[in-house]
């Protein structure tokens, strides 16, 4: 369901981004979502800076085993920084299905917040996650990450002060369908913790199962 990830990135890779963010420009972030009212942020504006930056995230989360494992993705759009100020917040939404990408559409199967300053930065600005009637609230220490199913519907509540600096993506998964990329994700989560002290025969048979329901299952491998 959720995937938070406490050491996406490190304090050199921080700092960077950081700087990046620091010297370029943001601009509306409805430029990319014209009639979405809901939207009120400010995204990176500049293409150079968007290189190095998502280039940056990029490496930190495809370097990372738990992402890799939990998300198994195939495509991911390159994180793109976004800022919000006093009084900007991003509406109840539900994310695209499809985003259009320079190299190709993807589907979003998951969405990502990677948070680049610390909560003590700023109040407010909680990523809020509904799940039914629920409301599940994340503000994570700068370096972490947090991976969320896109088809939740989920807001970013106002930021009332200082700044809040996160990068956000989407990514396509292997598997599309959540309910079974979750047993494939707790399957080989067992695996690795329990596997060393299962018999080998048994532990290969389990694999077997593994490597029968990923190849029955991926859409895309
Ligand atoms: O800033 C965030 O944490 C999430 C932003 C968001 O929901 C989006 O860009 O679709
Ligand atoms: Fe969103």
């Amino acid at each position: 369901m959720f995937k938070e990830i406490p050491d996406l990135l490190s304090a050199e890779a921080l700092r960077q981004l950081r700087e990046i963010a620091a010297a370029a420009p943001f601009i509306d972030g409805r430029i990319t979502n014209p009639h979405n009212t809901a939207k009120q942020n400010l995204q990176l504006h500049d293409q150079s800076a968007y290189q190095r930056s998502s280039q940056l995230l990029m490496q930190a989360l495809m370097a990372h085993e738990d992402f890799r494992n939990f998300a198994m993705p195939v495509a991911v759009a390159p994180p793109m920084l976004t800022r919000y100020q006093p009084g900007m917040r991003y509406g109840a939404h539900a994310d695209a299905a499809v985003i259009r990408l320079p190299t190709g559409p993807i589907r979003s199967d998951l969405s990502c917040t990677i948070f680049v300053n610390d909560p003590g930065n700023y109040e407010g600005g909680e990523l809020t996650v509904h799940l039914g009637t629920r409301p599940v609230p994340f503000k994570g220490l700068a370096g972490s990450a947090i991976v969320y199913p896109s088809d939740t519907l989920h807001e970013v509540a106002p930021v009332t002060r200082g700044e809040r600096l996160v990068a956000i993506s989407f990514i396509q998964s292997r598997i599309a369908d959540p309910f079974r990329r979750e047993i494939l994700y707790e399957m080989n989560e067992v695996a690795a913790l329990e596997g060393l002290g299962m018999r080998p025969e048994n532990y290969t048979r389990m694999r077997l199962l593994q490597e029968r329901l990923l190849r029955y299952w991926t859409d895309k491998p």
